[in-house]
């Protein structure tokens, strides 16, 4: 059993420098997360294990980005009836419109909550993440609201020299 109730999974340790930010967040939120590396075309065996075992494990929600044939968040939803939220990883060759596609359009039954493209995208997979913790968490909850307000405080009413 983990401590960690958010997992972050990504296809390929080149997704890193993007899933980083969902674990930023979920770090400026004081919550535990568990990061591992799984591909559901290179590592189909360790994808499998890690759906199985992922309720027991203690996790409640799973954030999982992959790019270009990003299959891993759909095959994770396949395998856990834990919330997967998935992040497209932006590509070089379709800047990340091949990794959305393939996360985004789910058949009926097995939901993916697909960010947007990229680092924003895992930011907000980080506060999804939280939003979803913070339903049975009063403390998160308020961590949570404090930090929307630092965000929303931090945003000029108008616009200085850069
Ligand atoms: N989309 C997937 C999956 C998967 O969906 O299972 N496994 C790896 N990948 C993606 O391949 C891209 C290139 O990976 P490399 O940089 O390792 O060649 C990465 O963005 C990864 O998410």
């Amino acid at each position: 059993m983990t401590t960690a109730k958010v997992g972050i999974i990504m296809g390929s340790q080149s997704d890193w420098a993007t899933m980083k930010e969902a674990a930023d967040i979920l770090a400026d939120l004081n919550i535990a997360c568990d990061v591992q590396i799984v591909s559901a075309h290179r590592t189909p065996d360790r994808l499998w294990t890690y759906g199985k075992t992922a309720v027991d494990r203690g996790l409640h929600v799973i954030i999982a980005g992959a790019g270009g044939a990003a299959h891993l968040p759909g095959m994770m939803a396949s395998k856990t009836r834990l919330p997967v939220i998935g992040v497209p990883v932006q590509t070089k060759a379709l800047s990340g419109v091949d990794s959305l596609y393939s996360i985004v359009q789910m058949p009926r039954g097995f939901p993916v909550a697909t960010m947007a493209i990229g680092a924003a995208g895992a930011a907000n997979a980080g506060l999804m993440a939280a939003g979803i913790l913070a339903l049975s968490d009063a403390d998160l909850a308020e961590r949570l609201e404090a930090w929307r307000a630092a965000l929303t405080d931090s945003i000029p009413e108008v616009p200085g020299d850069d």
